[in-house]
């Protein structure tokens, strides 16, 4: 099985990847793309503060690398508010999020990524204190037991999720605003990737962004860390000018082609036109055929694919359209008219 966490298009974290504090946005007006949520949160930041109120419970979901946890703190920091961070798998216990809620203080922001990985019994915890900011504690065991609710300060929770559809009707239900984030176009890929340029010191001429952002796959994430790779490139081959060619020839290096599809995404595309004629054929089946996780086809591979035009998702399976063909340089099959009778 290879390993996708070392693929350079993975919109995951790289493990030892740098989070450059210096490129992270860390307010509103600094926040490149998505304007339909940017407007949004201004506006529901803008009432809160108003209001003098804590932030309503704000769920983002989206593929990954978009930008969910930068919009967590960037309310924390536009609130003036103090960010609590945890994650879904990190909550085993339904003591370890009673000891979180009980530390926190009027205004707080817990911000829980992986909000769909929650346990069922944690979730019980989590719905009275996002409704009601109570928590529910039983004492003793058995006959005698009895429950006590403690009253919680008012705070805001904001979660993060890749998969919204794994997320319980009830918990969503708490959410006062749910926002999808979807990939960046190439234009905001770029002023993501000439801000970043400016503050690294690069010089990059225009076309050179262009060629970087085309390849980026709509993703800060991978837009920022194909920067540094091409950045290395231009440093040790090129005394760091980056030209539309320089960025090209440093890309292809890393097997990233110029629609930012690297090998994975090239082996499912021909394995569907190749093994199955194009499909239909349904998930696991790929993921079997090619040694990777259906989870990982799932949440990188197939999103970009069918944002790009080149998979359909029908009832009986994935298809490969005809663009796919055309990228993969394979003769699209000539379709047989239902109505005609075949030849053989
Ligand atoms: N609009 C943006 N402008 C500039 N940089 C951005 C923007 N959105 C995200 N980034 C950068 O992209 C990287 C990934 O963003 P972030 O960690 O917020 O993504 P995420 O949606 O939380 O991903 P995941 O689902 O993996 O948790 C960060 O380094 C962040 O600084
Ligand atoms: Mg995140």
């Amino acid at each position: 099985m290879s390993d996708t966490s070392q693929r350079f298009i993975s919109p995951n974290p790289m493990p030892d990847e740098p989070v450059d504090p210096a490129l992270r946005p860390v307010r509103l007006k600094d926040f490149i793309g998505q304007d339909q949520i940017r407007e949004n949160l201004s506006i529901l930041i803008t009432a809160a503060r108003q209001r003098n109120e804590p932030l309503e419970h704000v769920l983002f979901y989206g593929p990954p690398g978009l930008g969910k946890t930068t919009l967590a703190h960037v309310l924390a920091n536009e609130m003036g508010v103090n960010i609590k961070i945890t994650a879904g798998p990190a909550i085993e216990k339904a003591g370890d999020l009673a000891a979180i809620l009980t530390n926190l203080k009027g205004g707080d922001i817990l911000f829980i990524d992986e909000i769909h990985r929650l346990g069922k019994a944690i979730e019980e915890v989590l719905y009275p204190a996002m409704e009601d900011f109570a928590l529910d504690i039983m004492i003793g065991k058995g006959p005698a037991a009895r429950s006590i609710r403690l009253k919680l300060p008012r705070f805001t929770v904001i979660g993060a999720t890749t998969r919204l559809a794994l997320i319980s009707a009830p918990l969503r239900a708490r959410f006062g605003a749910v926002y999808r984030l979807d990939y960046y176009d190439v234009n905001a890929i770029e002023a993501i990737l000439k801000r970043a340029a400016s503050r690294l010191q690069m010089t990059v001429e225009p076309e050179g962004f262009r060629e970087i952002a085309h390849r980026a796959r709509g993703t800060p994430r991978v837009a920022l860390r194909l920067l540094r790779r091409v950045r290395d490139f231009a440093q040790v081959r090129h005394q760091g000018l980056v030209t539309q060619a320089v960025a090209a020839e440093a890309l292809n290096l890393l097997n990233v082609d110029p629609l930012g599809l690297d090998e994975v995404d090239r082996r499912v595309l021909s394995t569907i036109i190749l093994k199955y004629n194009g499909g239909p054929v349904g998930l696991n089946t790929i993921a079997a055929s090619i040694g990777e996780e259906p989870d990982t086809i799932m949440d990188v591979v197939e999103p970009y694919l069918l944002q790009l035009g080149f998979l359909d998702r029908t009832p009986q399976g994935r298809v490969a359209t005809q663009r796919a063909y055309e990228h993969l340089s394979i003769p699209y099959p000539q379709t047989q008219s239902p109505n005609q009778p075949e030849l053989f």
